[in-house]
């Protein structure tokens, strides 16, 4: 489904973060990203998001090339959703307008059947409708942040670590919910995130990026299981 191959991008125009990346994600999997802190998990994600645009290389989405497509093309006319570590929602709107926020390209009438859709997904949606998002936990925020990005029911989620700063328990609860809307609706979930053991359990394939290129990839079941990623990334824990 997408693509990314031989992709070179940086911030500046002397330093190249992306050195290379090829990877995939297939039509309904989950995809998770591991690797260590400023290997170029979040930058890759910017990258196929449309924020930063590869120097060489390319990024295809159902064998277009869409590369050099700008964020706000990307969202509206790919089907592509990003959902950012930090600042994913905004605190002093409410649950309503916040999903408003993500289907402002949307026509009224859609719009409103969606944020029903995903309001019965996610009840606590529902329940806190009206309420300033300031209000929700830390988790039920990642699922506000979750159902923004797939209010133009986009069929790839880029999911920058949704488990960021969140309690083992709560963290369960937000993967359940990107598990939920994948086996739903079938969104392709390509996820960085840093709980390797609970991120692999939910995925279908993995990589393991350093220095911003691919280093290990496989089944997340085979991931599990290899001594050097249990060694690096899961505290040399057996799954
Ligand atoms: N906006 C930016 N401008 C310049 N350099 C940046 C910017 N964002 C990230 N970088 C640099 O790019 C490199 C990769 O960062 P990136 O955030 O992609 O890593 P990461 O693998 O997601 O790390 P982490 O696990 O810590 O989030 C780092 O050296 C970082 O300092």
């Amino acid at each position: 489904m997408i693509v990314v191959d031989k992709v070179v991008a940086g911030y500046s125009a002397e330093v190249d973060i992306l050195k290379g990346m090829t990877l995939r994600a297939e039509q309904g999997e989950i995809v998770t990203l591991l690797g260590p802190n400023g290997c170029g998990k979040s930058t890759l994600l910017k990258t196929i998001a449309g924020f930063l645009r590869p120097r060489s290389g390319s990024i295809t989405l159902k064998g277009a090339d869409v590369s050099a497509l700008p964020v706000h093309h990307k969202i509206r006319h790919c089907g592509i959703g990003f959902v950012p570590q930090t600042e994913n929602i905004f605190s002093a709107l409410t649950i309503r307008e916040n999903l408003l926020v993500g289907g402002h390209y949307m026509n009224k009438a859609d719009c409103a059947a969606r944020m029903a859709e995903l309001c019965t997904l996610y009840p606590i949606l529902h329940r806190k409708f009206n309420d300033p998002a300031a209000s929700m936990s830390g988790g039920e925020r990642q699922i506000l942040a979750l159902a923004r990005a797939l209010m133009p029911r986009p069929g790839l989620l880029l999911l920058d670590e949704p488990s960021a700063g969140l309690s083992p328990k709560v963290l369960k609860e937000v993967f359940q919910a990107i598990v939920t809307v994948n086996k739903e609706e079938g969104v392709t979930m390509l996820m960085v995130e840093q709980n390797a053991i609970e991120a692999l359990r939910m995925s279908d394939r993995a990589y393991v990026l350093s220095m911003g290129a691919v280093a290990l990839h496989g089944d997340a079941d085979q991931l599990m299981d290899d001594p050097q990623v249990r060694e690096l990334y899961l505290g040399g824990r057996a799954a």
